[in-house]
């Protein structure tokens, strides 16, 4: 066995460090002999943001570095050993892989981190709202598809405040397994169970009381797509046109413009996505130039026209999302004081809705044509631009240099957001899967950027034991009690097959039945060869499914074994 030098495994480390990076993280240090050291460490490289031009990437790296010093301790080598030369060929797997392969460990240690995290917000403390604007977190809840191909939720709202990521992450070594938990505290957090009426009436309805009593209003949806932007959205957009027209005091027209801001172009979407020029006034204020202003004169008039603008939408099929919205929305609603008695400027408020751009990540978008990187580094540009216009907004003295000129997004929104009689809320929408977690821990810290620029990081890491095996969540065919075998006969094409059901006899199992061959399968059909077919292959490709879910089952628990 080689003899384990500290002082060996130290000076290499050191040199590691200053080589790699300061986010590296060593471990599994081994040392040989006196005089000539090969250490070997294993390393992880953590996500790391890298500044390229206006955007940035972040990239994940895992080796195994080789370092040789001599009897003084002087590195005389040092080489990096790519990863695919000494792993296993069953440990190469991504991060993303890998969580859904030890998804049954790390879900059963998610389950004891919520309950402890529950139990201790029992004195939770109200947080005080920010000044300027208020940022909201929503949490969708975990769909039905997702759950069939092994994702789990890895985010956790606690009490009313604060939201919870687990980072579920191997070690180097690819077995030992930990999770990082980030805390992120906001104003309001909404939960899976949050109905979008619930959150409409925290976050929308303060908003829309201003603007129809002449402010200025803005309603932001970001996030990662698929996230539940647009669900939000149309929730909000049916409650707002309620308010607006139910209200009976109301004597206003209500006029509505949408464009949509596609790299750095703006098209009208009530116009058939003509081109629309942004030109700026003598005040220095951005304005659209012959936008549609389309007078609605009730809720389902401005409804239609939301529809249509949205249909006119530029999406474009992507890798995370089938239909994937790769510009910002943006729909201004207009009230204009119809008393002819009014001062126009002071009763004439306006809402902005916004569903921005998804956060598409680099990592997501390797398949994407030039085009299609270029437009994904305009949308992360829009968002950086707007992150900081949007922090400048609580300020004081906004009297420094805030840079709305830096995109058309943070242009157009000068006017809306920049004043005094401003208000405005950003509702970050955020998906629970594993796999997104990246996306997650991404929109919350933008989330968090919009309202402090250094925003605190608060994560503590809990290492991961291994659960119990994952056991088999269907009853096999063979383990069919007579009652069950009858059930999948009723099941199938709607029920077309229950009239034979009382051909099989009490004695028959699902062992039996997983044997009966076609010959077998006309009897029970009272000769019907076409009905008979059809059950025989429907037994066929329920074994078939069976098998192979039970195939993955057993290699996943092997996997998770090693
Ligand atoms: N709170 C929710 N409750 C139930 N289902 C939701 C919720 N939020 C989102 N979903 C569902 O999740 C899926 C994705 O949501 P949605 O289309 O709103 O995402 P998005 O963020 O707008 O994505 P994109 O940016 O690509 O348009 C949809 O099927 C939607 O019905």
């Amino acid at each position: 066995m080689p003899s384990f030098d500290d002082n060996a495994a130290q000076a290499a480390l050191e040199v590691a460090e200053t080589w790699v990076g300061k986010h590296l993280y060593a471990s599994a240090v081994e040392a040989t002999g006196d005089t000539s050291a090969i250490l070997e460490c294993e390393i992880t490289y953590e996500p790391h943001r890298i500044i390229r031009g206006r955007s940035y990437t972040e990239e994940l790296m895992f080796g195994r570095l080789n370092v040789q010093i001599d009897e003084n301790k002087v590195i005389t080598r040092l080489k990096m050993v790519p990863e695919k030369q000494w792993r296993d060929k069953g440990d190469m797997m991504d991060k993303r892989t890998a969580r859904k392969v030890h998804g049954v460990d790390f879900k059963s240690t998610i389950k004891s981190i919520r309950e402890q995290l529950v139990g201790s917000n029992q004195d939770e403390q109200s947080i005080a709202p920010t000044e300027g604007i208020q940022v909201y977190i929503r949490k969708r809840p975990l769909l039905e598809h997702e759950a069939k191909k092994k994702e789990f939720d890895v985010v956790t709202c606690v009490g009313e405040h604060c939201v919870v990521v687990h980072d579920c992450q191997m070690y180097a070594d690819m077995k030992r397994k930990f999770i990082e938990n980030h805390r992120h505290e906001f104003s309001h957090v909404f939960n899976e169970a949050a109905s979008t009426d619930s959150v409409f009436d925290c976050v929308g309805v303060p908003l829309i009381k201003h603007a129809m009593s002449g402010g200025k209003s803005v309603i932001m949806m970001y996030g990662q797509t698929g996230s539940g932007k647009t669900h939000t959205m149309a929730g909000f957009q049916q409650r707002l046109v309620e308010m607006l027209f139910s209200s009976s005091s109301a004597s206003f027209d209500v006029v509505v413009s949408a464009v949509e801001i596609a790299g750095s172009k703006c098209y009208d979407l009530l116009r058939k996505r003509q081109r629309v020029i942004v030109c700026d006034d003598a005040n220095g204020d951005s304005k659209l130039l012959n936008v549609t202003k389309h007078i609605a004169n009730s809720a389902i008039d401005v409804l239609q026209v939301v529809q249509k603008a949205l249909a006119q939408r530029a999406t474009e099929k992507t890798a995370v999302n089938s239909v994937s919205s790769r510009s910002h929305f943006l729909c201004f609603i207009n009230l204009q004081s119809n008393n002819k008695n009014d001062v126009p400027a002071s009763k004439q408020g306006i809402i902005t809705l916004m569903d921005l751009a998804g956060s598409e990540r680099n990592e997501d978008s390797f398949q994407h044509t030039a085009d299609r990187r270029r437009e994904t580094i305009e949308i992360n540009s829009s968002h950086m631009a707007l992150k900081q216009c949007v922090r400048a907004l609580g300020q004081e003295d906004i009297s420094g240099y805030v840079p709305y000129r830096a995109s058309t997004l943070t242009r157009l929104l000068k006017d809306s957001l920049w004043s005094k009689d401003a208000k405005a809320a950003v509702i970050a929408t955020i998906s629970p899967i594993c796999t997104d977690t990246e996306h997650t821990l991404h929109t919350l810290q933008y989330a968090k950027l919009m309202l402090e620029e250094n925003p605190e990081l608060v994560k503590d890491r809990v290492e991961v034991t291994v659960a119990i095996q994952e056991k088999s969540s269907k009853i096999a065919i063979k383990d069919w009690s007579h009652d069950q075998v009858i059930a999948w006969m009723q099941s199938l094409k709607r029920g077309a097959f229950s009239k034979y059901a009382s051909n099989i006899v009490s004695a028959i199992d699902g062992k039996q039945v997983s044997r009966f061959g076609l010959p077998r399968w006309i009897q029970i059909c009272n000769n019907n060869h076409i009905d008979a077919e059809a059950v025989f292959n429907a037994m066929r490709k329920e074994l078939g499914l069976q098998e192979k879910i039970e195939k993955e089952r057993r290699a996943r628990n092997v996997t998770r074994m090693k």
